[in-house]
């Protein structure tokens, strides 16, 4: 009989504050040229998945959150979470960035903001340029997905606008909406490892450096007790045992992740776990509710140190 492992917290993957110094450089270096700022979440984990430092850095532009893969959360929580950023005064819309809609979506957001601005742009005689948008967020967002539905595919980087000496790229794209080049990278901040777990969970932090069945079981507990029964759909059982590990072997038993001597090959069996609530095949999940999740902006202090998360090298 194996011991059951325990959740505990994720191995030491940290927020280096280093880095982000030089995101927030290159972040604050280029809202002088941002009309709107297009900060990107995930509808799943909204708070979590967010740089707590972007308010910091963007504070003085208005500013659109976009609840992204809301095609992958639960959709009454999704609308919870509107209402709440609504009622912080933060304008806040879902999209599945990879459907026709999203970028019509965003746009209709992005005008309604600049509305004021433009009316008083035409009564003084001047005609209303295109709307200059920065899109941030942590990595595996949604960003490049965004950008390239904004683009209507075709991204285009039009090169240095006039009078900006740094090489400062912009993407035109065929709305009424222009985008700068995404700056550095803006990490997560999971010094709390719940806010880790649901990360990894999601796929938001890199497989390499995961205990897949860690992660694993934090998920089977949370499935447990918030979807017990797209757990005993998916996986054809009748009863959910009662703890993590176990559940996880039944898993296993179902799907045949078995190994010599006929016990389960747990490993296995969390990837595939893993795998398919990624995909959005158990569910539609979220993890977090809003106002019981608040991140504190960190202190600019440390030096600099290599990160660990999902970076695809943007
Ligand atoms: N289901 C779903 N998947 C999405 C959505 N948006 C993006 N994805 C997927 O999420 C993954 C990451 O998307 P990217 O656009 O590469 O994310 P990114 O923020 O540019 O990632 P980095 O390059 O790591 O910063 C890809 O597999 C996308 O297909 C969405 O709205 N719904």
């Amino acid at each position: 009989m194996k011991k059951e492992k325990q959740v505990s917290s994720l191995n030491p993957i940290q927020w280096y504050p280093g880095h982000m110094a030089k995101a927030k450089r290159q972040v604050t270096e280029k809202m002088s040229m941002i009309d709107v700022v297009i900060e990107l979440t995930d509808a799943r984990l909204p708070e979590s998945a967010r740089n707590p430092m972007v308010d910091e850095m963007t504070r003085q532009r208005p500013k659109i959150l976009v609840l992204n893969k809301s095609d992958l959360a639960d959709q009454a929580k999704t609308q919870q979470w509107i209402h709440y950023y609504e009622s912080q005064g933060i304008a806040a819309i879902a999209v599945d960035s990879r459907g026709p809609q999203s970028a019509q979506k965003i746009v209709s957001a992005c005008q309604a903001i600049m509305k004021e601005k433009r009316e008083r742009q035409l009564k003084k005689g001047r005609r209303p340029q295109s709307i200059r948008a920065l899109i941030v967020g942590i990595p595996n967002v949604g960003k490049s997905t965004l950008i390239n539905m904004l683009a209507r595919k075709k991204v285009a980087k039009t090169g240095n606008r006039p009078g900006i000496t740094t090489a400062q790229q912009w993407i035109k794209t065929k709305s009424d909406v222009d985008l700068l080049d995404t700056p550095g990278i803006l990490w997560p901040k999971f010094e709390d490892p719940e806010v880790g777990y649901r990360l990894a969970l999601t796929g938001g932090i890199k497989d390499d450096i995961l205990d897949f069945q860690e992660v694993a079981l934090y998920g089977l507990s949370f499935f447990s007790q918030a979807y017990p029964d797209a757990l005993k759909d998916r996986y054809k059982l009748d009863e959910l045992a009662e703890e993590p590990f176990a559940l996880l072997e039944q898993i296993g038993e179902k799907r045949g992740c078995m190994q010599k001597g006929g016990f389960v090959d747990t490993e296995k069996a969390a990837e595939l776990f893993l795998r398919e609530v990624r995909g959005g095949q158990l569910c539609r999940l979220t993890l977090e509710a809003p106002g019981l999740h608040k991140q504190e902006p960190i202190a600019d202090t440390l030096g600099e140190s290599p990160i660990e998360s999902n970076d695809k090298g943007n």
